[in-house]
């Protein structure tokens, strides 16, 4: 039985650093997740003028609810779709002018809606190269508030992003949404902004959110349900057994329900007060699901697919295409690579059972593709990866901690 310690959650803490940033005093953060993604966010925030205190298992930010705390900024987003998307937004509120890039990998990946959406509220916001890429420059004056129509078919995050952004205008913010992708994260933004002070509202398709600014707090910080999927498809995987503890039934994030997905194919499952529970039966089943809540998990279960004893098929997951890499082709590349059967379409992909053989994972910079084959690599003698040291993203001490699990669980 193995104990896993996994860190904070990279989707909450960037919501906390955003929340904190804007809040109406001083906020303390605790267990936030140190990783690029995260670091990335806070260096962000810093480089607008904003004030982190950081000790080793706490951040304290010093809000402000006016805006950045300098009048023109150059920040590097690094790879972060949290930090190019939630920051430009945060700025957007304040006064000054702001420049935002981000590496080649999150240059590529799209935020138009999002970038039209705060043009339509009167943002001067302008794309330097492609129109809805990064390079772009805000000339902030504070947003005024009012009614925008947002699709985020592609990503929650856009809807995400302008949710924080509604408190802080003058008026308040209604969005009507006309498609929708990973809601469960559109939850996790309603139930945190509730923890610094502001309810937001529902009609129907409409989100509506008050004006009046955020109460500083303090926060602490889950441990991510993405990164403890690989954790469970382990246990699942080689008969082990897996405890998280700090997600237990009242966590935020929907990517924990990947435990139901492993309990359909045959491990047992017990979700506490507060820690989950995964066990390996020896069975392993294949099955049909929609992923489209939690598509962060795809990769997992399409590296672990081979084991089952029956086909396996993910289904509604068209946005994992224009994530870190698109996800359905690498991970089709690569179970190829392994010798696998497989077959995609555009928001599908099917995979059926073998006997996978060892072979260099492609991971075109995704810190998933290199946890989720880690799982193979259990069973599979002779796995290595082209860039092991992508999963600095969300997790820079992924290796040393599967392979303390991989000594516990598999000997
Ligand atoms: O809001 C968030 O923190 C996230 C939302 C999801 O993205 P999409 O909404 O683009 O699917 C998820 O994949 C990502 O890792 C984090
Ligand atoms: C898609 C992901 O990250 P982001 O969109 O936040 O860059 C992820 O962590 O799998």
């Amino acid at each position: 039985m193995a104990l896993v310690d996994i860190p904070g959650s990279k989707s909450i803490t960037a919501r906390a650093l955003f929340l904190a940033a804007a809040a109406d005093g001083v906020t303390t953060l605790r267990r936030p997740l140190r990783s690029d993604d995260t670091e990335g966010f806070a260096e962000g925030l810093e480089r607008l003028g904003y004030r982190i205190g950081r000790t080793p298992d706490a951040w304290r930010i010093d809000g402000r609810p006016e805006g950045p705390g300098v009048a023109e900024a150059d920040v590097y987003c690094r790879d972060g779709a949290t930090t190019a998307r939630f920051l430009p937004t945060l700025a957007a509120a304040g006064h000054g002018t702001f420049r935002f890039d981000a590496s080649p990998q999150m240059r590529r990946r799209p935020l138009l809606p999002l970038t039209r959406a705060l043009r339509d509220l009167g943002v001067d916001l302008r794309h330097e190269e492609a129109e809805g890429h990064h390079p772009l420059t805000v000339a902030a004056a504070g947003v005024e508030g009012g009614h925008v129509v947002l699709d985020a078919g592609q990503s929650s995050q856009y809807l995400t992003a302008l949710l924080l952004l509604g408190p802080l205008t003058r008026t308040g913010l209604r969005i009507t949404v006309t498609d929708l992708v990973s809601v469960p994260y559109v939850e996790i933004t309603v139930a945190m902004m509730r923890a610094f002070g502001v309810e937001v509202g529902r009609e129907g398709d409409t989100y509506v959110v008050p004006p009046g600014g955020y109460r500083a707090t303090t926060y602490a910080i889950e441990p991510d349900a993405s990164t403890a999927s690989y954790f469970f498809a382990a246990a699942a995987l080689t008969g082990g057994e897996v405890t998280v503890p700090g997600l237990g039934r009242g966590a935020l994030q929907g990517d924990l329900g990947f435990v139901e997905v492993l309990r359909r194919m045959g491990a047992r499952v017990e979700t506490g007060a507060d820690g989950t529970t995964v066990a390996g039966t020896g069975e392993l089943r294949g099955l049909t699901v929609n992923m489209r809540d939690i598509s962060d998990t795809m990769p997992t279960l399409a590296a672990l697919a081979p084991f089952a004893s029956g086909p396996v098929r993910i289904e509604d997951v068209a946005n994992t295409r224009v994530k870190e890499c698109d996800r359905l082709d690498a991970c089709a590349e690569n179970l190829r690579r392994l010798g696998i059967d497989v077959a995609t379409g555009p928001d599908w992909i099917e995979i059926r059972p073998g006997t996978p053989r060892g072979t260099d994972i492609k991971t075109y910079g995704d810190h998933r593709i290199v946890m989720s084959f880690a799982v193979t690599g259990l069973r599979v003698p002779g796995i290595s990866f082209d860039d092991p040291g992508c999963v600095r993203k969300t997790f820079p001490g992924f290796h040393e901690a599967f392979a303390l699990l991989r000594k516990d669980i598999v000997g």
